[in-house]
């Protein structure tokens, strides 16, 4: 019969004394103090109890309050002697260290649900803690088996009464729960292995420095990153204690996760994935599953950036785009405010149909004539009175100003009169003029002109313009038609009151009352009074002295002109008028705005001085032979579109078909435009308009279509041998163009004696740097200035001819055809070298 002291059992299981004794008395066995000894009865006694109760806080030990020494020592002791628990790493051995010193709270809660020693082992059954009970049974031995099959019975128990969530655990982390997870372990990598040390309480501390691994084979499993999440989730939610020191970790080391951001334009991927506080791979992977191919900086439109912040459950908040600081906001007008205003018409037709005629004989006989003694004068449009109601006449005739102000953004013409020749009836540009006012959505008058001739055919017109969509009102359609002469001033009057009635369907209304906003109309630099620009008001009324900016131009209104020669004081709504004052010539269809600061002014017209050159610079990279091969390169070139003059037909065919046939892999050729004659400028237009290079075979560009080809970049090359001109295209599509040469330096020679022989005169010199050679190209250079330039004819060490002499070294040379050479002198020896 074993006899055992208390304190020895105490001793045993980890407790004190104290409990030994409680133990015992509540079995009715006596037990003094400490030194007291029992039998093995009551030894058997206080095992059951220690069995039964493992991982059930004994209240009087609760009360006593266990030592956390004591949790320390079994919990180091657990992990530090666990042989072959290679996996279980010094992170979350240190966690636990951590949890216990750093974290009292933590360490109070695993006490209170680990009051017994033993039950520091509670990890048991989860995948980072397997071999505690098996140390722990080193430790104590009687009963291991029974206490262990009890321990782990009552740990699922616990499980279950207290964390709910965990009863909803996954069926695999159930499992882990109950059986030996050594099979699981062994299926995992070592990047997992803080899987199961997430379920060990004392790595939780530890997750800060375990993150990063973690969230990178998240990235790796795929699937199983947020079960494991889910996981950790759970056993936060089912211990409360642990959860603050968790998410704090969490938030530590993951990057802020918004839930709404805000977007104002475009960005990259990786700034979207900075704001979506993702990684950018994450990014670039959704964006290939909504089918974009996209790069690390490669830009994201607002759309899909907002579609793929929803894919990751964040909000987009889109911000009005950042104000221009080139432009000048828009007034609204108040319809309030809005009073009727005269039409603006402009005059269209195909060339020689009587454009100009007609339009002289409205002024005559409205302006000038009814204006007794008003001198007209041309400022590009002018007012007619017709029955008391104004009508505004752009004195630009021809669609190239009315596009070209279209062009800009200026939108002046509320009726196009479209002038029909009767007798020629409809022209190409006729069509043309047809289109464009259709594209502007401007309402067409037709005026069949010439109808005095004997060859006049009101009809014809009308059935080719029905062609054309245009249906007279007298069959039917609801064009108007006027039958006119502007020579015999004929149909004139119905003309007018057609415009008249034309624009009152319109409801033409403006705002006089506003700071004035117009277009100009023409523009141009007067010797006498600088910058002169009509402008034709629109909205507003413009006074002198107010503050204006048109394009890149500035400036204080100092005087205005009017259609009739008068220099008036404001100009309202549909009102033309020549201004004075701005600091530079502006283009026709510059906006015009009256605004209230000059400073203001000039910062704006500044800025857009800025942009636009900043924009003429991308112009400078159309196409031309000698970047050819670098565009095609860099991809940018997938046509090479080409204009060809000629001096004769049969050439434009001969160029077109042999250019045509150059075409490789990376480029076609495409010849917009083949034509006989000199390069104009309407050739150079063409070609600006569709980044071609021209070529002309026995032709030149004439003064204008240089000027045009300088200004808009247009590389245009002429020739005088077909194939030369065949050939160099060919070159620089294969990026053989004839090489750039730059200068390379290569060394200073000193003159200190010069000698007379009978060829001519050898400079006796003596190389300060690099070196000479007999084939260099030289400079002299005499008191700072070059007075010679050529090429070394000898060069010689002592009696022989030498290649080259080196610095240090003494040498004579000859220059060829130079006889000039004095002492003193500086020798540059210099080489050509091709550009790559
Ligand atoms: N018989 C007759 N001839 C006209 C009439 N109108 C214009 N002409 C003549 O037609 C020719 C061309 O007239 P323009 O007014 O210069 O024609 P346009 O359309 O302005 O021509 P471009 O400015 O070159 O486009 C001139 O010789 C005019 O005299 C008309 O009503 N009857």
């Amino acid at each position: 019969m074993s006899k055992y002291r208390i304190y020895e059992l105490a001793k045993e299981y980890n407790t004190t004394s104290k409990v030994i004794i409680d133990i015992l008395a509540r079995n009715n066995i006596t037990a003094k103090n400490h030194m007291s000894s029992v039998d093995d009865a009551a030894k058997a006694v206080i095992d059951r109890t220690f069995a039964r109760k493992a991982g059930v806080a004994p209240t009087a030990e609760k009360n006593n309050g266990s030592k956390p020494a004591d949790a320390e020592k079994v919990s180091h002791s657990d992990v530090g002697e666990a042989p072959g628990r290679s996996g279980l790493t010094k992170q979350s051995r240190s966690g636990i260290e951590t949890r216990h010193s750093g974290e009292p709270q933590r360490s109070q809660e695993a006490r209170s649900e680990q009051s017994n020693p033993k039950q520091q082992t509670k990890p048991v059954g989860h995948t980072g803690q397997q071999s505690r009970p098996k140390q722990q049974n080193q430790q104590n031995q009687p009963n291991q088996q029974n206490r262990q099959a009890q321990y782990n019975q009552h740990n699922q128990q616990r499980k279950q009464q207290h964390s709910p969530q965990r009863s909803k655990q996954t069926p695999q982390q159930n499992q882990r729960g109950q059986q030996s997870s050594q099979p699981q372990r062994s299926q995992q990598t070592p990047g997992q292995r803080p899987t199961g040390s997430q379920h060990d309480s004392g790595t939780w501390h530890n997750e800060g420095a375990r993150r990063p691994v973690q969230a990178n084979n998240n990235k790796k499993r795929g699937a199983n990153g947020p079960k494991q999440q889910q996981g950790k989730d759970q056993h936060a939610t089912g211990n409360p204690n642990t959860r603050p020191s968790a998410s704090v970790s969490t938030a530590k080391t993951e990057p802020p996760k918004p839930k709404t951001i805000k977007l104002g334009e475009p960005l990259t991927v990786k700034e979207l994935a900075g704001k979506l506080g993702r990684e950018v791979s994450e990014v670039i992977k959704k964006l290939m599953m909504l089918g974009v191919m996209a790069s690390i900086n490669q830009e994201v439109d607002l759309d899909t950036a907002t579609i793929l912040a929803e894919e990751f459950g964040v909000k987009v908040e889109v911000l009005p785009p950042e104000e221009d600081p080139t432009e000048i906001p828009e007034i609204e007008d108040d319809p309030g405010s809005l009073l009727p205003r005269p039409p603006v018409v402009t005059i269209m037709g195909h060339v020689d149909h009587g454009k100009t005629s007609l339009l002289d004989a409205i002024r005559q006989t409205h302006v000038t004539a009814t204006e007794a003694g008003g001198i007209t004068q041309h400022i590009g449009a002018y007012q007619v009175n017709y029955q008391g109601k104004k009508i505004v006449f752009l004195d630009t005739p021809g669609h190239e100003a009315f596009t070209a102000m279209r062009a800009r953004g200026a939108q002046v013409t509320d009726i196009a009169i479209l002038v029909v020749a009767a007798d020629d009836g409809v022209m190409p540009q006729t069509i043309e003029a047809i289109n464009h006012a259709k594209a502007a959505k401007v309402p067409i008058i037709v005026a069949i002109n010439k109808i005095d001739r004997p060859g006049a055919n009101p009809d014809r017109v009308k059935q080719q313009l029905a062609e054309h969509g245009l249906i007279a009102e007298d069959w039917g359609g609801d064009t108007i038609m006027v039958p006119v002469s502007a020579l015999k001033k004929t149909g004139l009057a119905d003309l007018l009151e057609m415009i008249l009635l034309v624009a009152e369907m319109q409801e033409l209304k403006a705002n006089p009352n506003r700071p004035a906003y117009g277009t100009i109309i023409e523009a141009q630099l007067d010797k006498g009074r600088g910058p002169v620009a009509t402008v034709l008001v629109q909205k507003g009324t413009l006074r002198v002295g107010d503050i204006i900016i048109a394009g890149t131009a500035y400036g204080k209104v100092r005087a205005m002109v009017n259609d009739r020669g008068d220099k008036v004081k404001k100009a309202e709504p549909a009102t033309p008028v020549e201004v004075l004052g701005l600091s530079d010539v502006p283009q026709a269809g510059d906006i015009l705005v009256a605004v209230d600061d000059e400073k203001k002014a000039r910062s704006i017209a500044e800025k857009r001085l800025a942009k636009k050159r900043s924009e003429e610079l991308q112009q400078a990279q159309k196409v031309s032979l000698d970047d050819l091969f670098k565009q095609i390169q860099e991809g940018n070139i997938k046509d090479l579109n080409i204009v060809i003059k000629a001096d004769v037909q049969g050439s434009v065919e001969a160029l077109r078909q042999a250019l045509v046939n150059l075409k490789n892999k990376e480029v076609r050729v495409n010849i917009v435009h083949g034509g006989v004659g000199a390069i104009n400028e309407s050739d150079v237009m063409l070609a600006s308009a569709s980044n071609a290079l021209i070529i002309g075979f026995n032709v030149r560009p004439d003064a204008n279509a240089r000027k045009a080809a300088e200004a808009e970049k247009v590389d245009i090359r002429t020739y005088r041998v077909i194939y030369d001109a065949i050939n160099d295209v060919e070159a620089a599509m294969t990026g053989m163009l004839a090489p750039e040469y730059k200068e390379v330096l290569q060394g200073r020679v000193e003159v200190r004696q010069v000698i007379s022989i009978p060829k001519g005169l050898v400079a006796g010199s003596y190389v300060l740097e690099g070196k000479i050679t007999n084939s260099s190209q030289v400079r002299v250079i005499r008191n700072g200035v070059v007075v010679h330039e050529g090429k070394v004819e000898s060069l010689r060490r002592f009696k022989d001819d030498v290649k080259e002499v080196t610095a240090g070294f003494e040498c004579g040379i000859t220059i060829e055809r130079y006889r000039d050479i004095k002492v003193g002198d500086i020798i540059e020896a210099f080489a050509m070298e091709v550009v790559k």
